[in-house]
């Protein structure tokens, strides 16, 4: 296993790249850590299997360097490089048994009898197959077709990382919650370093430490759930991450108040002036409903009952606002929101903008 570092990687799929829109990966500069769970999150198109295909050697950069460890891999193969992979459709021998489709990479890198006998037998444990362990894959579904590759992924202890591009589509929504969790047990057990492509949030925040969200070519933010969540670096993930996602408010910015419409709403701290588009974001959990006159009006447009919670789905002036309710709280005839001020973010052109000062 070894660290991983994308030294100011680019790709274009073009020969002669001469604009930013040329590249479906513009520059990435990252250093991952060895032994952590990494998905990489964003809508079809943002560049994740571009990315995992650089990290694998199955695409070479058109710039920067891939290095495991200290070691530059940039122009390896895929073979070379010592690495496990699982792809979206199962990549297994039909004529082979599940047992032996698992041995495989084992027998290929001279593992000893003892060693593949042990390390099979707890792969085919962990992936519920201990069933078919002797039929032949050819007769399997596509469930456990896909659960063998898995298995041939998992079953080596010795790659410097396991990598993942979306090999969940094809389980049914049952098995992806359980072998989403094997995954992350496993992980937890052995520490491969592991990247994982989705676009599904969930999937990515329930298996990974660090979520690399992506958008249009760019890794907009590499962070913890938590971090997602609290601190959206970039208004994507604001909307991307979240069910409903951020609330984005175009304001005006002027010391520790922004102005939106014609209302004005309290910042934590003060700010610069901020060039560019200027926004606000506030989750819709922290937008309290009550019928305090010193609330900002809103108009309702509609309601949702998730179960534990419902959605306000309200508009602030020309703009959309949704505020979660919890269970157990009424929504008032003439409602007016309140924000936590703890937790409105400033963004300038779509980024996030530090404040200049703290409790101003
Ligand atoms: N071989 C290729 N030749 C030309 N353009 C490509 C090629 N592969 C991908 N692209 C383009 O590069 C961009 C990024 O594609 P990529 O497949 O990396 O995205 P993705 O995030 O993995 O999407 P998806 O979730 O749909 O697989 C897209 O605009 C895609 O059309």
């Amino acid at each position: 296993m070894a660290r991983l570092v994308l030294d100011h990687i680019a790709h274009s799929y073009y020969a002669n790249p001469s604009k930013a829109s040329d590249f479906a990966l513009k520059e990435v500069h990252q250093t991952w850590e060895d032994g952590s769970a990494y998905a990489l999150l964003g809508p079809s198109g943002c560049g994740k299997t571009t990315l995992l295909n650089i990290i694998s050697g199955l695409l070479t950069p058109s710039h920067g360097h891939v290095l495991f460890g200290d070691k530059d891999v940039t122009l390896l193969p895929t073979e070379d490089r010592n690495i496990a992979q699982v792809f979206q459709f199962p990549v297994i021998y039909d004529t082979m048994t599940v047992a032996e489709n698992l041995a495989f990479p084992l027998k290929n890198r001279g593992v000893p009898a003892p060693d593949i006998k042990r390390r099979v037998a707890e792969t085919i444990e962990m992936l519920g197959l201990a069933d078919q362990a002797n039929r032949k894959a050819r007769g399997l579904t596509a469930d456990e077709k896909q659960k063998i590759s898995l298995g041939r992924g998992l079953v080596r202890h010795d790659v410097n990382a396991i990598l993942f591009d979306e090999p969940l589509t094809v389980i049914d929504p049952h098995m992806k919650w359980q072998l989403r969790s094997q995954l992350k047990h496993l992980h937890r057990r052995f520490g491969f370093t592991m990247i994982y492509v989705t676009h599904d949030q969930t999937e990515a925040l329930t298996f990974a430490d660090k979520v690399v969200v992506m958008y249009e070519g760019e890794v907009v933010q590499v962070g913890t759930p938590a971090e997602l969540f609290e601190r959206p670096r970039h208004t994507f993930v604001g909307y991307f991450i979240g069910s409903p996602g951020m609330n984005v408010l175009p304001a005006e910015i002027a010391g520790n108040v922004a102005r939106v419409g014609g209302d004005e709403i309290r910042l934590p701290a003060s700010y610069a002036p901020v060039s560019g588009k200027s926004e606000i974001g506030i989750r819709p959990e922290f937008v309290h409903l009550s019928d305090d006159a010193s609330g900002l009006p809103i108009t309702v447009r509609g309601v949702d009952d998730i179960g534990r919670y419902r959605i306000l789905r309200g508009q602030l002036g020309a703009h959309t606002l949704n505020a979660i309710v919890p269970e157990g709280r009424s929504i008032p005839e003439s409602p007016r929101v309140h924000f936590d001020a703890d937790r409105l973010n400033v963004y300038a052109d779509a980024h996030l903008v530090e404040p200049a000062s703290r409790g101003a």
